[in-house]
């Protein structure tokens, strides 16, 4: 291997506008790293002879990825908004992947590469070393120094949160796992800023349990994550199968390693771990009553403070049910069919799981039942890797396997608003795009529901233990790729609406003719429509994964503290409007397929989208940041009903709030606190590309007649367009958990590249100066 001593990437960390301290710091050489996609698997290698650099040439795509400059041309200076539309569009699908699909760094939450690694050292199956020196580099230039907020040294929630127990002691750790002295002085920094946040005792339950099962921490910190919840009959309205689906997700590989109290072998002779007995705490290690500190928590962490009632379940959970009622037969029963249910989802995922936190859990339990040459952990192991990404800053874990269906599907619809769908020179772009979709769509259903009593066609929302109390997929998009598995509201809708859009376009020559051929034939149209159609919740809108399906007031079970609104799935007007958007471009197409359900469906959830409006005209957003994401949707849902500007006091109202809002020079920036305090707050670093785009959509789609407001916008927009065709990074974009922030770097070319398009068609292809 090649590692080099250079000088730190001089970029930003992506997401943040601020610049780092210049740091020295051991790199791989980045011309050897290649990204292959195997069908939407996307893994990171790194070539280790001068000849592999040479049969497997480095691409537009990796080259822009790894911040090493595309050596894209100059393009003509565009002097309308569709030419800077098409500009966007010419840099942009340069990056388009062998499948069809693009791909990003899905960077943001701090505390995913930390489980990775502690899985792969307790279990004894390391990275190899160019990964290592990467991700060493990574949580480095993540690390708050300098004017990184505040510059204390530790490590946030997401890589522009202020520094906290769990990023820092668990960034602290995996840097500790990875080989780096104690001594470096970014490291003492970093043990600084523990200390002043009280030390490792002071984090919440997740960084709790990893550093047990470490052997760092002892199991009697941990509150408790009873396995035995999963024996409630359904029909109890706490039982897990109606958690949102993380959280059951997460809580059952954690209940499984909890009720064992497992511990990495070596702990207490492994001399590293006994190091960090020594690092991470403010007492001596010896004399910690570990107990005690089930509920510390140091302010920084909790976002979320534990409910009375949860305090009350611990203490009970901790003092009565556990030394006196928890029989060794419930235990072996609770573990058993936890055990069971772990194997249902590592098969409906082929071991991808459904996100990095329960992917290194279930590896683990896989390695406590099967043992380290089980077939389960080889495959486990090898999946760890469609979740690491290479990027100009190192390498990381993104948060799901990969944006491909998402991306895409934004993409496609962006080339279809704008016009550019018909355009003879991306047409293989675009069929390509789309035939990724085909590929992805899932064609069958979680393995065991056909045979279930729930079994119907077409399918309910209704599940059932048999097979690991899934939702129904067949006909279904994910957010990322087929291999993942699970259907999601809206990446279904959007991927449905996207091939719609394309399949429909009329041939400009021809207009009895269809401009594409039929990739996505009409029965799996129909499926997909299928599931939506299950997606809607009593109230008219729709969630993430499936329908609601338990109480809000699961919320006081809430036991991460990190974040808030986990427990249930809730209503978003993102996914509703996804669904209603598509429901109704279904329905134009196909007018009798199941016309009556579809025009109720529409007619409830626009009718939700009207009352989540709040008075001063916005919607919380809980995907995006956050008012202005989320407007752009609830008016994309209005405008399927002609709601306009024109004819809504409610559309008017959305309008205005945006217009309230819009900086002097054009744009509109609003900080990620938005979505934590759940006011409008605006970007410390002013107006932003992607936010300013998704309003320009939303004033368009609304028929605002402000033009003046929205020219300026898109003067805003233009002016930040490189010469090539690019935009650069900003703010982060996205979000999770109301908590935690998460980039969507693609969103800064497709938003504005379709606010330019759509303003263009709308208002005229006028110069601008
Ligand atoms: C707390 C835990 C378990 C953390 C792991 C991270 C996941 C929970 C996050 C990472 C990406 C994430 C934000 C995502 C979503 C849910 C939660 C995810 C999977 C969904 C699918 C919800 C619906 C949204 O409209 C949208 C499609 C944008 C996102 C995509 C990413």
């Amino acid at each position: 291997m090649s590692v080099r001593k250079r000088g730190q990437s001089n970029g930003h960390p992506n997401g943040s506008t601020k610049p780092l301290q210049k740091i020295d710091d051991a790199r791989t050489d980045p011309y050897r790293w290649r990204l292959r996609n195997d069908r939407g698997v996307q893994t990171w290698h790194y070539l280790q002879t001068d000849e592999e650099v040479k049969q497997w040439p480095i691409t537009v795509a990796d080259k822009h990825y790894l911040g090493l400059g595309t050596g894209l041309p100059e393009l003509p200076p565009a002097k309308t908004p569709m030419q800077a539309a098409e500009n966007g569009l010419k840099f942009f699908s340069k990056l388009q992947l062998e499948p069809g699909n693009w791909a990003c760094e899905y960077g943001g939450p701090m505390f995913l590469l930390p489980g990775i690694i502690v899985t792969l050292y307790v279990t004894g199956m390391p990275l190899s070393q160019p990964e290592q020196t990467e991700i060493i580099r990574y949580i480095f230039n993540m690390q708050n120094l300098g004017d990184k907020n505040g510059g204390d040294g530790g490590w946030g929630l997401h890589i522009e949160a202020d520094s906290a127990v769990f990023g820092t002691a668990m960034n602290y750790t995996t840097l500790r796992l990875l080989g780096v002295s104690p001594d470096d002085p970014r490291m003492r920094k970093a043990r600084g800023c523990l200390y002043d946040l009280g030390g490792a005792l002071n984090g919440p339950h997740w960084a709790k349990f990893w550093l047990s099962l470490l052997g760092v921490m002892n199991w009697e910190v941990v509150n408790p994550v009873p396995p035995e919840l999963w024996l409630l009959p359904d029909w109890v309205p706490i039982s897990p199968w109606r958690w949102w689906i993380h959280m059951r997700q997460v809580f059952l590989p954690m209940g499984f390693i909890w009720s064992k109290r497992w511990v990495y072998a070596k702990a207490d002779t492994d001399p590293l771990i006994r190091q960090l007995r020594q690092e991470l705490f403010t007492q001596p290690h010896d004399d910690i009553a570990w107990a005690r500190y089930r509920n510390a928590i140091s302010p920084a962490d909790d976002y979320n403070p534990k409910s009375w009632l949860l305090n009350l379940v611990n203490y009970l959970l901790v003092l009565v049910w556990i030394p006196y009622l928890r029989f060794d037969w419930l235990v072996e029963r609770a573990e058993r069919w936890s055990w069971k249910l772990i194997q249902m989802e590592d098969a409906n995922s082929d071991y991808a799981d459904l996100a990095p936190v329960n992917s290194p859990m279930n590896m683990l339990a896989c390695y406590i039942e099967e043992g380290p040459d089980a077939y389960s952990v080889r495959r486990h192991r090898e999946r760890i890797h469609d979740f690491l990404w290479l990027g100009k800053d190192g390498m990381m874990c993104c948060g799901t396997n990969g944006v491909q269906n998402w991306d895409t599907a934004f993409t496609i619809q962006a080339m279809y608003e704008t016009g550019f769908a018909t355009r003879p020179e991306y047409h293989q772009t675009l069929l390509k795009a789309v035939e990724f979709l085909e590929d992805q769509q899932f064609l069958e259903h979680p393995v065991g529901y056909e045979q279930s009593p729930v079994f119907s066609d077409p399918p309910t929302a209704k599940t059932s233990p048999q097979y690991g109390y899934r939702h129904v997929r067949k006909g279904a998009w994910g957010f990322s790729n087929k291999a993942q598995g699970y259907t999601v509201s809206d990446c279904t809708a959007e991927a449905l609406k996207a091939t719609i859009m394309v399949q429909t376009l009329a041939n400009p020559n021809d207009l009895s003719k269809t401009l594409f051929p039929v990739v996505i034939p009409e029965q799996r149209l129909k499926w997909a429509a299928d599931i939506l159609l299950t997606m809607q919740n009593k109230s008219g809108a729709c969630s993430s994964y499936e329908p609601t399906r338990g109480s809000e007031r699961l919320e006081l079970l809430n036991a991460a503290e990190v974040f808030g609104r986990i427990m249930v799935e809730y209503d978003y007007p993102e996914c509703t409007t996804a669904c209603v958007t598509t429901l109704h471009r279904f329905n134009q197409l196909y007018p009798n397929y199941r016309a009556p359900e579809i025009r109720r469906f529409i007619d409830t959830a626009v009718q939700w989208i009207r009352t989540n409006q709040r008075a001063d005209g916005s919607w919380y957003g809980s995907w995006g940041i956050c008012f202005t994401y989320a407007g752009m949707f609830a008016i994309e849902s209005l405008a399927t009903q002609d709601e306009t500007h024109a004819n809504s006091e409610r559309v008017r109202r959305a309008c205005s709030f945006f217009l309230d809002r819009q900086n002097a020079d054009g744009g509109w920036g609003e900080s990620y606190r938005s979505c934590e305090t759940g006011k409008w707050c605006p970007h410390p670093d002013g107006s932003q590309v992607v936010q300013t785009a998704w309003v320009v959509i939303a004033l368009v789609r609304a028929q605002s007649p402000d033009r003046e407001h929205i020219a300026r916008a898109v003067r805003l927009l233009m002016r930040r367009q490189r010469p090539n065709g690019e935009w650069l990074q900003e703010g982060i974009e996205g979000v999770f958990n109301k908590s935690c922030m998460i980039s969507y770097p693609n969103y800064k070319f497709i938003f504005p590249i379709q606010a330019l398009g759509m303003y263009a068609r709308q208002f005229g292809d006028a110069e601008i100066d």
